[in-house]
């Protein structure tokens, strides 16, 4: 309002000369009813036609007048219309340079369109206020002018309904606009939801989470229907006043008619009177109503955008360069992730309590069951995984290996307890911020229809060629990538073999920035040889690595195991399980008679680890199937 203020008193003059020609349309309306109470009175009612007929003439050519009159409206109009456009424009060109110098990755999308589209929505709703607002004013001082000239009386009559109208009116103005924002406001989060949905619709696919997509889009589509009632409300009141003030004063004059004859009011100025309250007080109401209720508030809710404090901001202010380099500091900070173990190597067990950096995944006390009755499946579990630490889980089929996962990687949320990434919450992240902090591979490999080159480069679009290559080679995926015929080549999903989806996807994982990958049982499909190449490549990767292990091969790779056990899990490295854990001695025994029917697992590792003596071997290996047998 200041700011409107100032921009309208700095443009008085073009003010001034609108209203001058403003005049002229009072002096219009005034002629409209007065020229046609005299023709009555004093011309036809009075048997004189000629009198009559000139007063009529009078009025034509007063209604005649209008065309250079409008003319001259447009005129100065367009004196007060255009400078707020221009100022608009150089508001949202400052807007954007200001943006763009303070975070130059920051991209402002909804800056053309403030330069263009909002820009003229502003300067057209503008000028039509601006054109209603005054046609009434001077029609509402035309009109009253009239009927004082008429008979004073006539006033008393009208004004009452006309006040009592005017003022339900500007009532309803604040709550309309705070209506109509809300309503525009759930338009945009309905629309915006629409858009994610679109971008993410082979992810939701993927991950499983229509339902919750769905019912997250809902919510958004159920508030703006309340929005619209509400609107729709203030929209009942709004005619309602409308209808006081242009069609009460109508009806209190029929009914005041026989006070009004009694008092000397004629015949002809009650003619004129209502020639003035439905030929012109009613229209330019209902237009200025109208005008207000639609371009008013969409001009509030437009001129909105222009503003975020650019209004304090001097223009053409220098501002100093910023420097890349401080962008990049204000990117939130990545923990330092220590360099991962070597394939063989061992971490022990329990985190040092006071770690320099947090762990790179944490979970404290979580509870989950799927559905008030049923029991939980994770029961107050704790678990923390260093960075660069690599950490199997084991368990039996059904005991929540897949809904740990879920928990860790932010889809599932506990009903008790927290889970933390890199020593951040993971509860309220958005699915962007979630995907820059981990990498999920489920069993169910996601490849979607595109050239190799786009699944592999999904979760990564900036990789260089080089590195592209060296994570092909690294997961040994390049035979299968000239099978396909290149990385240009387009890649049908139906037509691949689940462990042919596995290997692209655990490529696709391997380039992924994420400094904590989770694979449930994502390298099942995959045979010995192949699982054991992409999971010591991904281990070798930078970062956290959490695998859902079903080989015997997979759980003695990783640095520590955890069993889930119900409500019992266990920690520990293999060596140790072995001794403490009576499940995981049950579950190797199974895995070491299901490899004996198989035959040799071709991982190149003997069954009982690396490095270790036949005694050693003998030790492990009988404990390994001492329950078992
Ligand atoms: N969406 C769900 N709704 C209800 N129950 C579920 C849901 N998902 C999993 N469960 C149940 O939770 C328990 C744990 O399931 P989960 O998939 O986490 O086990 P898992 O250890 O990964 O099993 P597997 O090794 O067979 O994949 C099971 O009893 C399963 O039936």
């Amino acid at each position: 309002m200041p700011e409107g203020r100032r921009f309208l008193l700095r443009r008085k003059g073009a003010l001034v000369r609108l209203g001058g020609w403003s005049l002229l349309e009072s002096a219009q309306t005034f002629l409209g009813g007065y020229c046609l109470a005299r023709a009555l009175d004093r011309g036809f009612l009075a048997g004189d036609t000629r009198t009559g007929l000139l007063w009529l003439a009078v009025a034509a050519a007063a209604i005649l007048a209008g065309g250079p009159l409008v003319r001259g409206v447009f005129a100065q109009l367009a004196a007060l219309v255009e400078p707020l456009r221009d100022a608009l424009v150089r508001r949202a060109v400052h807007q954007y340079l200001r943006g763009a110098l303070a975070d130059p990755a920051r991209t402002d999308s909804g800056a053309v369109s403030r330069l263009t589209h909002q820009t003229e929505i502003v300067r057209d709703s503008f000028a039509g206020l601006v054109l209603t607002a005054r046609s009434f004013v001077f029609t509402a001082l035309g009109a009253l002018a009239g009927l004082l000239a008429l008979a004073p009386q006539l006033l008393l009559v009208v004004v009452g309904p006309l006040v009592l109208g005017l003022a339900l009116f500007l009532a309803t103005l604040a709550p309309m606009a705070a209506a109509q924002r809300a309503f525009l406001d759930a338009d945009e989060a309905v629309a915006d939801r629409a858009g994610a949905l679109g971008a993410g619709l082979r992810s939701i696919a993927a991950c499983g989470t229509r339902a919750e997509a769905a019912d997250r889009t809902e919510r958004l589509i159920a508030a703006g229907e309340r929005t619209s009632r509400v609107l729709a409300r203030w929209a009942a009141v709004r005619a309602l006043a409308l209808g006081v003030a242009g069609q009460l004063p109508v009806v209190a004059l029929l009914v005041a008619t026989p006070w009004l004859l009694r008092q000397g009011v004629t015949a002809g100025a009650l003619i004129g009177a209502l020639t003035y309250l439905v030929q012109a007080l009613l229209p330019a109401l209902h237009t200025l109503m109208t005008a207000l209720g639609a371009a008013g508030t969409r001009l509030l809710v437009v001129l909105e955008r222009f503003e975020d404090g650019a209004a304090d901001a001097p223009l053409m202010t220098p501002v100093t360069p910023v420097a890349p380099d401080a962008a990049a500091t204000r990117t939130p900070p990545v923990p330092p992730v220590p360099p991962a173990p070597g394939p063989g190597g061992t971490r022990p067990g329990p985190l040092p309590r006071r770690a320099p950096v947090p762990p790179a995944a944490e979970i404290r006390a979580v509870t989950l069951a799927y559905g008030p009755g049923a029991p939980p499946v994770l029961a107050g579990l704790d678990l923390g995984v260093g960075p660069g630490e690599h950490l199997a889980v084991v368990g039996p089929s059904g005991i929540g290996k897949s809904t740990l996962t879920g928990v860790l990687a932010g889809l599932l949320a506990p009903d008790r307890g927290t889970v933390l990434l890199a020593g951040e919450p993971v509860a309220g992240r958005t699915p962007s911020e979630l995907a820059a902090l981990r990498v999920l591979i489920p069993q169910q490999a996601y490849v979607f229809t595109g050239t190799v080159r786009e699944n592999l480069l999904h979760l990564a679009p900036g990789t260089s060629p080089s590195a592209l290559v060296r994570a092909v080679e690294a997961l040994g995926v390049d035979e299968l990538i000239g099978r396909l015929g290149g990385l240009d080549a387009l890649v049908e999903p139906a037509t691949l073999s689940q462990g042919e989806r596995q290997s692209l996807a655990l490529c696709r994982a391997h380039l992924s920035p994420a400094p904590l990958m989770i694979l449930d049982e994502a390298t099942c499909h995959l045979d010995p040889v192949a699982e054991a190449r992409a999971e010591l490549a991904l281990a070798e990767r930078p970062g956290t690595l959490i695998v859902v292990a079903h080989r015997l091969s997979s759980a003695r790779r990783a640095d520590r195991v955890l069993v889930l056990d119900g409500t019992r899990p266990a920690y520990g490295t293999h060596e140790e399980l072995l001794v403490r854990s009576a499940l995981y001695r049950d579950l190797v025994g199974h895995w070491l008679s299901a490899e004996d029917g198989n035959g040799a697992d071709g991982s190149g590792t003997d069954r009982s680890g690396t490095n270790r003596s036949a005694e050693e071997r003998n030790t492990a290996d009988r404990g390994a199937t001492g329950p078992v047998g």
